[in-house]
């Protein structure tokens, strides 16, 4: 029998219920004529009723509280509707707005105010229990109710959410956002995945001003103070979950490099934004550049791309593009000639003096005049075949620019990233109208398709959704006890390679959305034969399963509503 453990709080003090499956409802207790499948129906009518999205938002975030099957077959069978409410753009807004529409406990909690008291060591479910009932001194971990069933995390200290900078405690939006994702794109089990957001405090001084702000009311801690309590923290989140994969998000740029490398070769994690993005974005522009290169007849090898935003998002972008060159044989010196960075104080190159270390490995070593601040100058210098944007600067993609990538490429590729929607460096209207429909595009955010010239254009959506589900899915199956750069990019390669013909006919970069099950399902089996073959898998009993076995295996273990 299943023991379902329920936290609840009693005078201040958090408890667990024990209880067994829920009994089916008594008769006369539900209305005579409920039909589940009606109840869809009924709960899609009600949704579209509201008209704005955070009102939406809070509908499915109730819903999924009190029917998550319901929430979940909502979301699969409406993809395209659901995830610009549940996640990107909405999400954004919910996260700003998180202490204000707060309903209802979701994730964990873990402060400054926890440190030295994490985790306390090895603990059994009944003396975790036992000790619930003390909460001064409960380990805080340790109150997850499900301890073994927790397979993936999403965790955030909420210091940059999206694009909207330090929104402390209020990223647990984030957490919850990304794993409702997992669950709906890759068939993890809810009960499976922890929502978690580290307050270390917020820098944001209208939250610490806020009466209604849930967080801690101090600035964030320092550097030292963070690492320690980071320590802590992985260490105990690797005691008490043996089997848990972590998802870093939205950490700030210097943070998210920081504790990507500190922990990877660890602990199993991966960071989306860092890591995510870049594989989506690789993939997008795979299937961009051979279209580019078919209408200019240039080689891929000659691709030249900008990057404008140089943040973890940029960097973490621009590194794993480098693949897209060293594919094709070139060396990794080669490659990383190919890109170029542009920061707040334009383009990126050594002689310009000091500047962050995470910029350093793309710093040109080529340019040594003035410092080149205006985009359209750099453009006229670079003269990219692709302009991607991770800058959150809204609109920093003007006509003028868009005409400038028109003017020197027959199929510009122009992938303005940047999160969520209104901080896009342009609209994929604006694109189609200055390139006169001829731009190869994929934003972070969703926009609406154009017609031009009577023919529709359908943008991309290079969002890390259609990578971290699947990849997260194929470490957890595989027991990785890392994910290696190897196992990021056979993600990458596996959503490049699932586009299906209608797809590529249509011109698409990335495949439909309602497809995403299909496509974790295929790249989960891509990310299990890399993490068998750098030799990180610790299921080692599906070595042997051949292609279609492994494939059988994975779709086997998705859990449907
Ligand atoms: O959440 C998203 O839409 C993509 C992402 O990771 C970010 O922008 O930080
Ligand atoms: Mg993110």
């Amino acid at each position: 029998m299943t023991i379902i453990l329920t936290p609840y709080w009693q005078n201040g003090v958090q408890k667990l219920k024990v209880a067994g499956p829920p009994a089916p409802p008594k008769r006369g207790l539900v209305p005579p004529k409920m039909d589940h499948d009606i109840h869809i129906l009924r709960c899609l009518e009600q949704l579209r009723s509201k008209d704005k999205n955070l009102e939406k938002y809070i509908y499915l975030s109730h819903l999924k509280t009190e029917d998550p099957s319901i929430f979940y077959r909502l979301c699969i069978d409406h993809m395209a509707e659901i995830t610009p409410i549940i996640y990107t753009p909405t999400v954004g807004d919910a996260c700003v707005n998180f202490s204000h529409i707060y309903r209802r406990p979701e994730g964990l909690y873990v402060s400054i105010e926890d440190k030295g008291k994490i985790s306390s060591g090895k603990l059994s479910l009944f003396s975790v229990a036992a000790t619930c009932s003390n909460a001064a001194v409960a380990p805080v971990i340790n109150n997850w109710p499900r301890l073994d069933e927790a397979r993936i995390s999403v965790v955030t200290d909420g210091s940059r959410i999206l694009g909207l900078g330090d929104l402390g405690v209020n990223g647990m939006g984030i957490s919850i956002g990304k794993l409702s994702l997992y669950v709906a794109g890759a068939g993890i089990r809810p009960e499976s995945t922890i929502p978690i957001c580290l307050d270390l405090g917020t820098n944001t001084q209208r939250y610490l001003d806020d009466p209604l702000y849930l967080g801690i009311r101090q600035k964030r801690v320092s550097d030292a103070e963070m690492t320690e309590f980071m320590d802590e923290f992985m260490a105990a989140m690797s005691q008490a979950f043996p089997k848990l994969m972590v998802q870093f998000e939205d950490f700030s740029t210097d943070n998210a490099f920081k504790y990507l490398e500190r922990y990877r070769h660890k602990y199993p994690v991966f960071n989306d934004d860092i890591q995510g993005t870049g594989a989506v974005v690789l993939s997008g522009f795979l299937n961009a550049a051979k279209l580019s290169s078919a209408a200019s007849g240039l080689p891929l090898k000659s691709h030249r791309i900008l990057f404008f935003g140089a943040g973890s998002a940029g960097v973490g972008v621009a590194s794993q593009l480098m693949s897209f060159f060293t594919l094709l044989g070139m060396t990794e010196d080669e490659a990383r000639r190919r890109i170029y960075l542009v920061d707040s104080q334009g383009l990126v190159y050594d002689s310009r003096g000091k500047m962050a270390e995470h910029k350093k490995y793309f710093s040109r070593d080529d340019y040594a005049g003035p410092p080149m601040t205006n985009l359209l100058d750099i453009i006229d210098y670079v003269k990219p075949t692709a302009l991607l944007g991770l800058s959150t600067i809204t609109g920093a993609f003007t006509p003028d620019v868009l005409d400038a990538m028109g003017a020197i490429n027959p199929r510009p590729i122009i992938f303005p990233l940047s999160n969520p929607v209104q901080l896009s460096e342009c609209s994929f209207a604006d694109a189609v109208e200055h390139t006169q429909g001829r731009v190869l595009f994929a934003s972070g955010s969703p926009f609406p398709e154009q017609r031009y010239q009577g023919k529709m254009l359908y943008p991309g959506q290079g969002n890390n959704m259609y990578i971290f589900p699947g990849l997260g899915l194929g470490a957890i199956l595989s027991r990785a006890a890392e994910v290696t750069d190897s196992m990021v990019e056979a993600s990458s390669l596996g959503l490049a390679s699932s586009l299906t013909d209608d797809e590529r006919a249509a011109g698409l970069l990335y495949p439909r959305i309602e497809r995403i099950r299909e496509i974790s399902a295929f790249i989960a089996k891509e990310v299990i034969r890399a993490a068998q073959k750098a030799g990180v898998d610790q299921s080692v009993g599906l070595r042997s399963k051949s292609d279609a076995e492994l494939d059988r295996f994975i779709r086997q273990r998705m859990w449907n509503p």
